[in-house]
């Protein structure tokens, strides 16, 4: 069965992440206001808009990260305020940079953060690794690794256990064609597997337009 077909035959049960009436101002700006979306397993939501619109600032929001000027975000129906304790658990956060310890090896990288989530075993991410193109590279330093692999190293987060709910800031930034493409399979079929994904990109998704929604900051609603 393709990923599609699996996704549309998804029973969507239960609500990851919603916001209510959300509202963002930065420098007295506002950036958005009386945003209103829900996000379930099996979705795939794209944040749209011109640079400096707020999509890092919303993706922050929604993570946690940042406090809304106005509204609410509900993790699993309740409030994230009072589940701060619990977040790295609730939701898997890449921002826009790599994320990684420059001095540490990838393998260490992966040991550390993994451990904020359920931990992985040695072996674990060793296949990771190789899952993103970096067998031969566990044990160097990360500071030495090309820019591309170091957002690889960040991103074999995402093949490991962890929260079902991933919110990504800019994932495909440095990566060349095939690594796009094969993030973009792997995206899909974490959402085909009930997971779901939040992400903002300026990279247009090779994704069929049924397979995903958008949130378009200008417009502020989702389709
Ligand atoms: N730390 C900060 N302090 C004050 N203002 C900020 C801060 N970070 C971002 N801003 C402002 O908030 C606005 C939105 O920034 P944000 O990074 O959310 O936009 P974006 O849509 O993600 O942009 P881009 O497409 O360029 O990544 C910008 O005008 C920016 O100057």
């Amino acid at each position: 069965m393709g990923e599609l077909s699996k996704l549309a035959r998804y029973r969507v049960t239960e609500t990851l992440l919603e916001a209510r009436d959300l509202a963002c101002e930065r420098d007295l700006r506002l950036l958005f206001a009386q945003l209103n979306f829900a996000v379930q397993p099996g979705e795939l939501l794209q944040v749209l808009g011109p640079n400096g619109s707020g999509k890092t600032s919303l993706l922050r929001i929604l993570a946690g990260l940042m406090p809304a000027a106005g509204g609410q975000v509900l993790l699993n129906g309740r409030a994230i305020e009072t589940q701060r304790s619990e977040l790295a658990r609730q939701l898997l956060w890449l921002g826009h940079a790599p994320g990684i310890k420059g001095l540490l090896s990838a393998e260490e990288n992966l040991g550390w953060l993994t451990a904020l989530h359920e931990g992985a075993s040695r072996e674990q991410i060793w296949q990771a690794l190789a899952a993103v193109g970096l067998r031969g590279f566990e044990d160097v330093p990360c500071h030495t690794l090309s820019a591309g692999q170091q957002r690889r190293v960040g991103l074999a987060r995402l093949h490991l256990p962890g929260p079902k709910l991933w919110i990504l800031d800019e994932p495909f930034t440095a990566l060349d064609v095939q690594a796009v493409a094969a993030l973009e399979q792997h995206l899909q079929q974490h959402c085909a597997h009930g997971g779901a994904v939040i992400l903002t990109t300026h990279h247009p998704l090779a994704l069929p337009a049924d397979s995903y929604r958008r949130l378009d900051l200008t417009q502020g609603a989702a389709c």
